[in-house]
């Protein structure tokens, strides 16, 4: 195996082309054995094998910074920097990061995971090389989806302006998870036809040079000043970023010896290339959506599995339904379409549905727009990727009290995708904001019943649900829910138990029958539900909150806000993710680390001396 000679970037320089080209598909099939075993982003690094395969072949890294946008495209440049005896460990616990990761290799050049932010790192980092008077390359992968993303938007501005040498390359697939949106896809669609009529009007020029020099020199001044105005259409002209493309992204010996050319320029350069997403795979060619990020398969017979009912999925079930009895209803996703469990919601109310491509900020105001007009938007959105938009929630949202609902999915530690897309800090961002009001369903009931009542009720609701499954509820359940109540799901003679979501599960295995611990559904941050809390408090119940979130500004705080407010001080203990990253790994195992699952509960209840069995 040519990978076999393979064990840093440096041992590309003697392989031949032919070398390269068989290397790449020992990359491509060993990407496949890997995330049928453990799951991952399949389909994004399939399409990006020979791009990585060309740039080791002509940049040094690390000397030369390779920036890869997301990073969830890079597992090919795992393999060919030094980590091809760990690359089965990639998303698991103890393993390795599935996206670049500045502390797992010197050849990684920045820690991603979110979309947008290479280009202004790329930008930061060639001020600083030559500010320190060194000399090195800078190349930055960024994909369409990435580049919908406001970040990268306004970082091309400043690499415009700033002119340093810098090489984009531009990794268009059409694709972000779902089809790329927006007009800067539709430009480049555009530029791949303009490119097919290049290619004919070359064919043209030949045969006309032969017929008449003389009419084949008039047909090219008409051309050049044609392509004036085209290139002028062209928006990286605009940015003042030299463009050059669009070029197939799959043509190994084309790109090695374009990427040597472009490597000698001066000033910021785009390199337009066009990939498959999938490539080299013949299901993920065929569904890229599905195999972005699947679930182990069996490489040999590729199947879809399903997921399971996921929150996520009854999210989008409730809207649907929900569109018909409220005809202002509007739904916003940023780019995350399935994940967020708006397929059947984009088909059945098209006219009712934004994506915006990966821009937080932008799809959070628009719901502020929305809003102020007369429509009732719901923003669906991960609480990782909320953290993009949190000036919009309080600049645009918040201070007018406008009625958006924001439904926050992934909330809490998520799992493979690590310590960049863990929706661990939301309650807290969240609570400090006035008038923005936050709930937590236990059940797809609940739910639905949040979501209805947000809408009726006005003003900016966060509801947050987890990466999990939850019971199907048939259509047409829309229970009612006395807003800002909490459930008392457990009576207990001596203690309670006040947790939310996914950690009430935990609350009440601890509990079990224990007739001392009682268990309730803090279904309401914000408002908490205060007569309760100081009812429990008044007649001296131990209190513990547990929350699969940041322990600091999180629910326990909140509740510690409050009954110092009140001047209560009842024997109280506060469970939640200590005050580091959880990187990616068994959810279970971080939640017994962190002490927030049964066993963490049990413990504490047992140091406020409340009888309870052994601790499992
Ligand atoms: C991994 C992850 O969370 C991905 S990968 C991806 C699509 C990227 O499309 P691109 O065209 O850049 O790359 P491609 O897959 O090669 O086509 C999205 C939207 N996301 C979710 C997402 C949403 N929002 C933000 C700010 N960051 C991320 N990472
Ligand atoms: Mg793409």
């Amino acid at each position: 195996m040519v990978l076999d000679k393979v064990n840093s970037p440096a041992d590309l320089k003697a392989l031949s082309e032919d070398e390269l080209l068989a290397l790449a598909e020992e990359l491509r099939s060993e990407i496949i054995r890997v995330c049928a075993q453990n799951g991952g982003h399949l389909a994004s690094s399939l399409g990006a094998v020979e791009l990585v395969v060309a740039l080791h072949k002509v940049f040094d890294s690390p000397r030369d910074r390779i920036l890869f946008d997301v990073g969830h495209q890079a597992y090919a440049h795992k393999i060919l920097t030094g980590r091809k005896e760990v690359f089965h460990t990639i998303r698991q616990e103890g393993g390795i990061s599935g996206f670049t990761k500045v502390s797992e290799s010197e050849h990684d050049a920045i820690t991603v995971g979110h979309a947008s932010t290479s280009l202004a790192n790329a930008v930061g980092m060639a001020i600083a090389r030559d500010t320190l008077g060194e000399d090195y390359q800078i190349v930055s992968v960024i994909g369409d989806g990435a580049l919908t993303g406001g970040m990268a938007l306004a970082a091309l501005n400043v690499i415009g302006e700033q002119r340093r040498k810098m090489l984009i390359v531009l990794n268009d697939n059409e694709m972000s998870i779902s089809e790329n949106v927006g007009a800067l896809n539709r430009f480049f669609k555009e530029l791949q036809v303009k490119k097919w009529v290049q290619d004919t009007e070359k064919w043209g020029r030949g045969v006309l040079e032969t017929i008449s020099p003389k009419l084949f020199n008039l047909v090219d001044r008409a051309k050049e000043a044609a392509k004036l105005v085209l290139h002028q259409e062209n928006p990286f002209y605009a940015w003042g970023v030299r463009y050059v493309g669009p070029v197939d992204g799959h043509n190994l010996k084309g790109l090695v010896h374009l990427l040597h050319e472009l490597k000698e320029l001066d000033g910021p350069t785009i390199l337009h290339i066009v990939t498959q997403k999938g490539k080299g795979y013949t299901v993920a060619e065929a569904d890229p959506i599905y195999w972005h990020g699947p679930p182990g398969f069996n490489p040999d017979k590729p199947e879809k599995v399903s997921k399971g009912y996921s929150w996520s999925a009854a999210f989008g079930d409730a809207v649907t339904e929900l569109a018909h009895l409220e005809p202002r209803l509007f739904v916003i996703t940023p780019a995350m379409r399935e994940g967020s469990g708006l397929v059947r919601y984009s088909q059945t109310h098209p006219a009712r549905y934004l994506d915006t491509g990966i821009c937080e900020d932008v799809a959070a105001t628009a719901a502020a727009g929305m809003a102020l007009r007369g429509l009732k938007p719901v923003l669906a959105i991960y609480s990782t990727f909320l953290q993009r938009a949190y000036d919009q929630v309080i600049h645009d949202i918040a201070i007018e009290n406008l009625d958006v609902v924001l439904a926050v999915d992934r909330a809490g530690i998520v799992g493979g995708d690590g310590a960049t897309h863990n929706g661990v800090f939301d309650v807290a961002y969240l609570r400090t904001v006035p008038n923005v009001q936050i709930a937590a369903p236990k059940d797809a009931l609940e739910l639905r019943a949040m979501l209805k009542e947000a809408l009726r009720r006005g003003g900016p609701v966060a509801i947050r649900y987890a990466r999990d499954n939850v019971e199907r509820v048939a259509e047409g359940s829309w229970p009612e829910i006395e807003w800002g109540r909490w459930e008392v799901l457990k009576e207990g003679s001596k203690a309670y138990v006040l947790t939310f979501g996914k950690t009430l599960k935990y609350a009440l295995e601890a509990a079990g029958d224990n007739p001392e611990v009682g268990v309730v559904n803090a279904r309401f941050l914000k408002p908490l539900d205060r007569e309760l809390l100081e009812k429990l408090a008044l007649e001296g119940y131990k209190l513990v909150t547990v929350e699969d979130h940041q322990k600091m500004g999180g629910f326990g705080s909140a509740v510690l806000e409050a009954l110092g407010e009140l001047g209560l001080k009842p024997d109280l203990r506060v469970l939640g993710l200590p005050d580091q990253f959880f990187d990616h790994g068994s959810i279970p195992r971080m939640h017994r680390e962190a002490g927030i699952d049964a066993a963490g509960i049990l413990e504490a209840l047992a140091q406020m001396g409340v009888r309870v069995r052994e601790v499992g």
